[in-house]
């Protein structure tokens, strides 16, 4: 197999005095589309700041395209969808502007180009805000929000895409459209990394789902189709390195990919 787009091997860190990841493992592969699942506080989005380098490493290793992350400088190809937040932060910035900023990796000299203005109106089609692309960002809803931040990813044409929970509050019309941009890229053979809750319309697109539990992958394997149950008794189990609490059930199923799906009821 190829080598691996992102690869965390035993990684912790903390926040403040908190730990909060505890010795993570985490690949994806070229194409391959991932979901981080776990409940409010399992480390997700730490663990996605963590990959972007947001977030510093305590320990551990962590590489990008096979390089690791403090010596990787080929931001462009990777985009970032981070837990939602207003497109512009409050700066007075119109849909276009806010999506530019996205192409700007990819541009020379910050100046956007011919090619960079046609990523930026493709990225804004591609999630059907096309239309409002002379608007303020203040004028959106949060589902337009949610949009026109994966837009500003998308307009860097990334070989990665990394998205933290980007179907929170999101409209079931806006989810729909953001299912088919995400369909789309991974058709052009982006790899996805997804902070999710439920996988939701997500779902057919899921290749593997790592599940996390106080910092520790709690699962690594085919995405749990099912909520309230328990792993079948077949369950390989094996303590979560550097999380060795003995009152959690750690299943690592590490399962094969065509193996029948963990019922899990982890995503809550
Ligand atoms: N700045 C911070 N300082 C200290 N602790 C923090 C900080 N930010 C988050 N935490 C704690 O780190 C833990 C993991 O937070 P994180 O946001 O990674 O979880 P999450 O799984 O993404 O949760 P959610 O689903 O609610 O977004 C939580 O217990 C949280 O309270």
């Amino acid at each position: 197999m190829s080598e691996p787009v992102i690869s965390l091997r035993g990684v912790h860190a903390q926040l403040g005095s908190r730990p909060v990841l505890r010795g993570i493992d985490l690949t994806a592969h070229r194409g391959e589309v991932v979901a981080l699942l776990g409940a409010n506080g399992s480390g997700k989005s730490t663990a996605v700041r963590t990959v972007i380098g947001q977030v510093p490493a305590g320990a551990g290793r962590i590489e990008l395209f096979g390089t690791p992350r403090d010596r990787f400088r080929d931001w462009a190809r990777v985009g970032y969808v981070p837990q939602r937040t207003t497109a512009a932060g409050g700066v007075p910035a119109t849909v276009a502007e806010v999506v530019s900023s996205g192409r700007l990796a990819r541009a020379r000299f910050g100046m956007l180009r011919r090619a960079d203005r046609a990523a930026v109106r493709r990225a804004l089609e591609l999630v059907g805000m096309a239309d409002r692309a002379r608007d303020s960002v203040s004028a959106l809803s949060g589902g337009q929000h949610q949009r026109v931040l994966i837009a500003r990813a998308l307009a860097g044409e990334p070989e990665l895409l990394i998205m933290d929970e980007p179907m929170a509050g999101v409209d079931l019309a806006s989810q729909e459209v953001l299912a088919a941009t995400l369909r789309e890229q991974v058709a052009q053979g982006a790899t996805v990394l997804l902070v999710l809750h439920e996988l939701g319309p997500l779902e057919p697109l899921i290749d593997r789902a790592v599940v996390l539990r106080d910092g520790c992958v709690l699962h690594d394997g085919p995405p749990p189709k099912a909520v309230g149950q328990h792993a079948p008794p077949s369950t390989q189990l094996r303590s979560c390195r550097g999380c060795p609490h003995p009152g959690h059930d750690h299943v690592h199923p590490h399962a094969a990919h065509d193996a029948e799906p963990i019922r899990t009821g982890l995503l809550s």
